[in-house]
């Protein structure tokens, strides 16, 4: 359940008539998502998300997210659109929270996809690499390589309530990832938080389906860009057993690498980027593990699941592990 901050009736009526959205006929919390409070808001023009950023999210970087769907919705990718108040202003203020209303889109996620959902994944990121390109915004991703240490000591003493491997291993990965992190791959503007349950998909006439959206900009940010495809590797590849689907990663990359090729060192860099990938989302499902009071309304998200895929990676000794030619 992410519905954080309730909103009173009076107080959504007054934000809403600061919009050209119609009158509002309801407004539904959205129970998924962890991060912000949502909600689905019907007007009699059309259906819209509000989000009222929470904890995670700093308000000075809400201009940078803002302006990413702005640019990427403009060059056509499917993605939420911001929308103005009257003033011009998407940025604005709800409950004491900075608050946003974005276009709704339409679309199901799948919590097991499958190999042709991984190949349209794979297309829908190199166009969205693309597209990002010539965005102005910069965002260092405060959640890469340099990142992890702090939040390694944020969880070190406790981790053993987890796992008793989890701390001895996260050490001397660290350790590796620090001192081998690439720092000449092509770098650009990614999501670096692509998990399923980000992107809609819809049928098409053909009898497929079709990314329809895709969504929760808010980890976006200016890194190496195989990095999103590492993410990708972790979050789309796996089965539930734990067993790694290599032809869901050949689709994917294969399909991404239509649009937008991938350079012999990019290729070559995919399983050590997949072991930051995994220690990244180990290291905040871990914290969050930790951290999160009993009795939160929100679902905690296992992190031994990242251990594993970890481990996963760390077993292979090229990109061929992922189903491609080296
Ligand atoms: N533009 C949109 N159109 C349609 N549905 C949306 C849109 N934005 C969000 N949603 C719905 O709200 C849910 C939560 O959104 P989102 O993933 O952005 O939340 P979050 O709290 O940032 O979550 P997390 O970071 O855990 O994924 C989505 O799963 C989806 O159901
Ligand atoms: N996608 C993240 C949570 C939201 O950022 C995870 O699965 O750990």
């Amino acid at each position: 359940m992410a519905v954080y901050t309730e909103v009173p009736d009076d107080e959504l009526d007054s934000f809403a008539r600061e919009y050209d959205i119609g009158r509002v006929v309801s407004c539904k919390g959205i129970a998924e998502g962890v991060e912000n409070s949502n909600y689905l808001l019907q007007t009699d023009r059309g259906s819209y998300i509000l989000t009222l950023y929470e904890k995670r999210v700093d308000p000075a970087e809400l201009p940078f997210f803002l302006g990413l769907m702005e640019h990427l919705a403009a060059r056509g990718l499917a993605c939420p659109t911001p929308i103005p108040g009257r003033d011009g202003r998407a940025l604005r203020s709800l409950c004491g929270r900075p608050a946003a209303i974005v276009s709704f889109l339409a679309g199901v996620w799948h919590a097991r996809p499958r190999p042709e959902h991984c190949a349209a994944l794979g297309e829908a990121m190199a166009e969205m690499h693309l597209k990002g390109a010539d965005f102005g915004g910069r965002r260092p991703n405060s959640l890469s390589v340099a990142g992890w240490r702090p939040l390694f000591e944020a969880i070190r003493p406790r981790a053993g309530q987890i796992d008793p491997s989890l701390a001895p291993l996260v050490a001397d990965e660290l350790d590796l990832l620090e001192a081998s992190w690439p720092s000449d791959l092509p770098v650009g503007l990614i999501h670096a938080d692509l998990f399923p349950d980000n992107v809609f998909f819809l049928p098409t006439d053909a009898g497929g389906e079709r990314v329809s959206g895709l969504i929760d900009f808010y980890f976006a940010c200016t890194d190496i860009l195989a990095y999103d495809l590492a993410i990708c590797l972790n979050a789309w590849c796996f089965e539930t057993d734990g067993a790694f689907n290599a032809t869901k990663a050949r689709l994917m990359l294969g399909a991404y690498r239509k649009r937008r090729p991938l350079s012999e060192p990019e290729l070559a860099a995919l399983p050590l980027l997949a072991r930051g990938a995994a220690l990244r989302f180990l290291l905040t499902r871990a914290y969050d593990w930790l951290n999160t009071p009993a009795g939160a309304l929100v679902k905690r998200k296992d992190p031994l699941e990242y251990l594993r895929k970890l481990r996963f990676h760390q077993g292979l000794t090229g990109p061929g592990g992922y189903g491609i030619a080296p």
